[in-house]
């Protein structure tokens, strides 16, 4: 037979029985006379609903699930796998937003304003190990500690009581190093810290061993008899559940029992609470049947027929047993009990909780704060920054490498660039190229390539023309150059014929040049070094003549730029703008891997459950990155500026300035990627991909007037490019701040970091918890 027929009642002279007793007659359906009583309770579940995913396809977790847990008890929350034990917890904590129905929490619903929860009120201990595995036993208690608003004297006293009772090692032990079962001890310590009201665990006996266990289990019944405490605690150990209070059985989202264990012993005639769940399982498969047989036997009977509709068994719902079906829980009753369909279904959307998720909501980014809080927040970050090495070498040491790489390698003129030189104008010994500098008007040729520029350009001297061409096309010189044997004498008579000379004449006085021309910056110079040779070349032939040097130039008089060199260098035109990718993409990939590494780890939650808003942790990151980005701000200036020499014409102070806002612009982006990410591959494919295009984009490497103008335009959208031509104004043309080219980087960079915020808070806000 499957239904047990006696009712359980109460094991006698149990105070806490009455206790529960009192929450299980109190119930939801006489809304006005239930407020008080649900205020009354520890936690108080009505008719809850989360699920996970879109709206369309969505993974229901919980199921109208109705849980009561009177104050001062243990509640042992029991059901397999996967059941929604976790996702209920995280919602009484606050950490996560139920669909529809409400939860009141300690008289007070989680995540309102002077609820206490999340907050000190709570412990809560997470499945995860959830601790900063850089801290020491004791830098995680203080930093926890100064969260829940203890005093340093107070915390050094919890944690002498803690290190002794959970037989912590030393305090200066890092967690990193402790064994799993060591860290599960810090982590349920942790929870103790504050010596909350109301104690949420989450598997804190696993991989403890038996012994410490059974003392865990003396310590929780000691506070709740003595103190008033009140435990919620989920455990795999079903045995150990035994010295619970209460016992609320879970399955598929729903609670379908909520019974002392003893009750749940003699309503299943079993010896140990495993047999129950045994016997219970095994009933799962004969459901059906069941459904039958207890029509036949004219029991009272609810079969449910949508997900919605769950049981919810407690003794005063004169519960005879329960039936577990595939995806429906069949209820049993007697003929006077109350059955399920007394229940009201799913709660309409209107009624939706305001129990608030706390990951979630703009409200809290505004509510600020305590001391405590911001400091045990800015010593963590700098405490995880400092003791990971990887990190230190990534903020400091990367951005002097990039600067002196990118100084040594870029913009710099090629040397050692070798020309093939064929002179059948002068016998050439040796590469030695005889002429006079003076008045005379022999070898020429030797004169004019004297002019090429040494340092950069290796002549070498062919014999024909043929195996000169030859050494250019297999890659052994970069160009050729070919005098005629009339080279001198027709180039003489070109001068002094002027417009009577013959073609001929014009063609044997001219130098020929074959370049490889397939790179281009190596082309464009040599090119450009030959022909200022020949000028310079004419100029001091005619001045050692006499003549107006002038008269071998090209009638156009470039007089001293307005701005930058005669000689301008490709460095000054690019280190704007790398001064500031090197910075924007550093915070960028600071801020986001950090923030999404610990709330993988789990460590937001818990920091969050213990009342931190997420204003304080993105205040705590800004504070942090601010500090470091004027370490590499310094450096990146300290290096380009003073070190290799590039240009700064301007206002110093209003480059630091740009170079620190993009810097938090970066980081705000970094904050984007962290909200929209939820792995962190995810974040490091986002900012890696993200930094080629801005690269391109920005102007930084090539002027945006070449774009196309639709890319043009897409061009000026982007964080860097106005903040990049701003600063290419103030280094290399000295302009002010009131120059609109300059403001407007100024501009655009505070527009750029308000959009990242808000996109940040949005994507917060709607994210599903
Ligand atoms: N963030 C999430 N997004 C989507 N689904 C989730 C998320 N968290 C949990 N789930 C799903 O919700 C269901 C309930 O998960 P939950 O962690 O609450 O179970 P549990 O009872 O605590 O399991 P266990 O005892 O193994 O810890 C599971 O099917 C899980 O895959």
């Amino acid at each position: 037979m499957l239904i047990t027929e006696s009712s359980p009642p109460s094991p006698p002279g149990d105070e806490k029985e009455s206790k529960m007793s009192q929450i299980q007659f109190s119930q939801p359906f006489d809304e006005d006379a239930s407020v008080w009583s649900k205020r009354q309770q520890a936690v108080c579940v009505r008719h809850a609903y989360k699920h996970y995913g879109s709206n369309k396809r969505p993974n229901h977790v919980l199921s109208n699930l109705n849980m009561t847990v009177a104050k001062g008890t243990i509640y042992g929350l029991l059901g397999a796998s996967g059941c929604g034990k976790t996702t209920l917890l995280s919602c009484i904590v606050g950490r996560r937003k139920l669909n529809s129905g409400e939860i009141w929490v300690l008289g007070g619903k989680p995540g309102t304003k002077g609820s206490g929860v999340p907050g000190k009120r709570v412990g809560y201990m997470p499945q995860e190990i959830a601790l900063y595995g850089e801290f020491t036993i004791k830098e995680t208690m203080m930093y926890f500690g100064w969260i829940f608003g203890m005093k340093t004297s107070e915390i050094l006293e919890r944690l002498r009581f803690l290190l002794d009772f959970l037989d912590l090692p030393s305090e200066n032990r890092m967690v990193k190093n402790l064994s799993g079962g060591q860290s599960r001890r810090v982590s349920f310590a942790v929870a103790l810290m504050h010596d909350p009201e109301l104690l949420i665990l989450d598997e804190p006996t696993v991989g403890v061993d038996p012994l410490l266990r059974q003392s865990i289990w003396t310590h929780l019944v000691r506070i709740t008899g003595a103190a008033d405490k009140t435990v919620i605690i989920t455990t795999h150990y079903i045995e150990e559940a035994r010295q619970a209070h209460t016992i609320g059985l879970m399955r598929s989202g729903r609670l379908l029992a909520e019974q002392s264990p003893q009750a749940l012993l003699q309503m299943y005639n079993c010896i140990s609470l495993e047999d129950v769940f045994l016997k219970l399982s095994r009933k799962q498969g004969q459901s059906n049947q069941a459904v039958e047989l207890q029509v036949a036997g004219g029991l009272g009977l609810t079969k449910l027929s949508r997900r919605e509709e769950a049981p919810y068994a407690h003794e005063d719902a004169h519960v005879k047993g329960l039936n577990f079906h595939q995806s429906k829980e069949v209820l049993i009753t007697d003929h006077n009990g109350v059955s399920n369909g007394d229940i009201p279904g799913k709660i309409a959307p209107s009624m939706k909780a305001d129990c608030d998720d706390c990951g979630d909501c703009l409200s809290p980014l505004l509510n600020f704060t305590s001391r405590g809080k911001i400091k045990a927040l800015i010593q963590k970050n700098f405490l995880r920054m400092w003791r990971n090495i990887g990190v230190m070498l990534f903020i400091f040491v990367l951005p002097v490498m990039q600067v002196i790489l990118f100084c040594l390698a870029i913009g710099r003129d090629p040397v050692g660039l070798r020309l093939a030189i064929v002179n059948n104008d002068v016998n050439v010994v040796d590469g030695y190229c005889p002429y006079n500098n003076t008045c005379s008007m022999k070898n020429l040729s030797c004169r004019y390539l004297d002019h090429l520029k040494n340092q950069s350009i290796i002549k070498e001297y062919y014999a024909d023309l043929e195996s000169a061409i030859n050494a250019v096309k297999e890659g052994q010189a970069w160009g050729a150059i070919y005098f005629n044997e009339n080279y001198t004498d027709s180039l003489v008579a070109r001068l002094a014929l002027a417009d009577t000379a013959d073609d001929e004449t014009i063609e044997s006085s001219e130098v020929q040049v074959w370049l490889d021309m397939s790179n281009q910056q190596i082309g464009l110079m040599l090119n450009r070094d030959i022909q200022f040779s020949y000028r310079d070349f004419a100029k001091n032939l005619l001045s050692t003549c006499d003549y107006n040097p002038k008269v071998g130039d090209i009638p156009i008089d470039f007089k001293e730029p307005i701005y930058g060199d005669t000689n301008p260098s490709f460095t000054d035109f690019v280190a704007p703008g790398v001064i500031l990718t090197i910075v924007f993409f550093l915070a960028v990939a600071l801020t986001s891997s950090a923030l999404i590494v610990e709330r993988m780890e789990g460590l937001l939650d818990r920091s969050w459950v213990a009342g931190v808003s997420p204003g304080e942790i993105l205040f705590s990151h800004v504070v942090t990155q601010f500090v470091v980005m004027c370490g590499q701000t310094a450096l990146v200036l300290v290096f380009m500026i003073l070190v290799f020499g590039v240009k700064c014409n301007g206002n110093i102070f209003f480059v630091v300035l740009l170079t620190l806002l993009q810097g938090l612009c970066g980081m705000c982006f970094g904050f984007v990627i962290s909200a929209a990410c939820e792995l962190e591959r995810n974040a490091i494919q986002l900012a890696l991909g993200s930094f080629y295009p801005t690269l391109l984009l920005s102007g930084v490497i090539w002027p945006i007037e070449g774009m196309p103008w639709i890319l043009r335009y897409i061009s000026t959208c982007l964080p860097l490019t106005l903040a990049t031509s701003s600063l290419r104004s103030i280094l290399t043309r000295g302009w002010p701040i009131t120059d609109p080219e300059v403001y407007m980087g100024f501009i655009s960079t505070l527009i750029w970091i308000a959009l990242f915020l808000v996109v940040t808070i949005t994507v917060l806000r709607f994210k599903k918890g």
